[in-house]
């Protein structure tokens, strides 16, 4: 359920809490087999991914480590501004490290291309991407994503981590947001 105030701000739920848990732990178990004789280093991309990190983190089996980046190129608007800033850069060192990159969402590709080719200069054994949404009719640049969630159409979507001018990161679904909060 959506508390009632944020109701009329989505034009509809395009993924139900249950869903994401379902899916989550199908790829956990895809994650667990893939990695079971690998040490894996999740990097989370801040702040959207936090909540995807969280839940999938907690339906892993296999020992691992957390880091966080915090990049930005959308700021308070629907739009991509074509340009990636570091905003908090990782803690731990990437050399033979098989990296898993965790996301919330794949819009136009820019920022995933460009953080997997930072990733890559450090070193590491292995760089792979999970994302839990993507948007194949947004996509500008290709990106080569071993997991994926779901595959959505291109609308500007909020919740379970996403935003609109940093609201609604705290809803339990993902749903459309309404034209009429941003035009
Ligand atoms: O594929 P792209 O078009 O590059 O869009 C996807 C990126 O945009 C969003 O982050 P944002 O820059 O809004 O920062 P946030 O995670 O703090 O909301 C989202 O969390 C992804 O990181
Ligand atoms: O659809 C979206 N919603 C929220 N943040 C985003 N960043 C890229 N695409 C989106
Ligand atoms: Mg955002």
């Amino acid at each position: 359920m959506l508390p009632e105030d944020i109701e009329g701000d989505l034009t509809k739920v395009l993924v139900t809490e249950e869903q994401i848990h379902d899916r989550l732990n199908e790829l956990a178990a895809q994650i667990d087999a893939d990695y079971h004789d690998k040490d894996v280093l999740l990097v989370g991309v801040l702040k959207g991914a936090v909540m995807v990190m969280a839940d999938l983190a907690r339906a892993l089996s296999i020992p691992l480590d957390m880091d966080w980046m915090a990049v930005s190129s959308y700021g308070a608007s629907t739009k991509s501004s074509g340009v990636v800033r570091i905003l908090k850069d990782l803690d731990a060192a990437l050399e033979g490290r098989h990296v898993l990159i965790v996301e919330d969402v794949i819009d136009s590709g820019v920022t995933l291309s460009w953080l997997r080719e930072n990733l890559l200069s450090r070193g590491p054994a292995s760089v792979e991407i999970c994302a839990l949404l993507r948007k194949p009719d947004a996509a500008k640049v290709e990106v080569d994503v071993k997991y994926v969630g779901f595959e959505i159409p291109n609308d500007f979507v909020v919740g379970y981590g996403l935003d609109f001018a940093e609201k609604y990161r705290n809803l339990r679904s993902v749903g459309i947001l309404a034209p009429h909060v941003y035009e």
